[in-house]
């Protein structure tokens, strides 16, 4: 006998490709983040966080040996491959920080994102975010927007500290963390590789396609251009958008 599907009770979202424009992080974040890498990390370098991310970061490299400099290097290198490692976006996360309370960074977050995210919310599901950003990157993004401060419509965060993306294990994780079975959560992402992750453990899938790199022909998760195209209680997009 086939299992009823279970309605969906939480939302689980990705940021960049997803609520944000890819532009803004690599050619906004990223850029910000690596012309102050170098004097946030001499001013910084004692307090006890960037410490621990910079040691974090020649435990990664295999080196702890690496002086500051070298170390410095490393982080720059890996902004530019756009490597999601927890120290480097530990530390993104500290230099955007005076940004966006300096009025210098204002998050950007699709207009059709904000809105149903509230609808959503009004509607009783939960929302969350999974992103590589750090969590204190993704309260900034959704704290300091156009719109205002998004952060009120999220019950949680998680970052790289649960676990790769692209691994069913951080899935399984996160779906214990929230309380709920897989199949009661819709995660939304950009990422084809992070939405069969999700699958495997049996979440609720759609990618987004916000035109802004190509979805591979062929892959299984519903593609939807805007969130308004996403019906999140049944799990699915919305009749007319399919
Ligand atoms: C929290 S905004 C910066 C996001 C970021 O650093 C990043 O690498 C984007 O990864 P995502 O998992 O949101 O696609
Ligand atoms: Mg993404």
């Amino acid at each position: 006998m086939a299992m009823p599907k279970q309605p969906i009770r939480a939302v689980l979202t990705d940021i960049e490709g997803t609520t944000s424009s890819i532009s803004f992080v690599k050619d906004v974040l990223f850029p910000f983040a690596r012309a102050r890498l170098a004097g946030f990390v001499a001013e910084h370098a004692d307090e006890p966080a960037v410490a621990e991310a910079l040691d974090a970061a020649r435990a990664l490299a295999g080196d702890a040996t690496l002086d500051r400099d070298a170390t410095v290097a490393l982080l720059i290198a890996w902004i530019d491959e756009d490597r999601k490692a927890t120290p480097l976006k530990a530390l993104q996360g500290m230099i955007w920080e005076d940004g966006y309370r300096s009025g210098q960074l204002v998050g950007d977050i699709y207009p059709d994102a904000a809105e149903q995210l509230a609808r959503w919310r009004n509607e009783g599901l939960v929302l969350y975010v999974y992103s590589s950003g750090s969590v204190l990157a993704q309260k900034l993004i959704f704290g300091h927007t156009a719109a205002g401060d998004l952060t009120p419509l999220f019950s949680g965060y998680f970052d790289t500290t649960v676990g790769l993306k692209t691994d069913h294990a951080s899935y399984a994780a996160i779906a214990e963390v929230i309380g709920l079975p897989p199949q009661a959560i819709l995660f939304l992402s950009d990422n084809i590789r992070e939405l069969d992750a999700a699958a495997e453990i049996g979440m609720a899938t759609i990618a987004l396609d916000r035109g802004e790199v190509v979805m591979p022909p062929g892959q299984p998760h519903p593609v939807a251009k805007t969130f308004d195209a996403i019906d999140a209680p049944a799990g699915r997009l919305k009749a007319s958008a399919s």
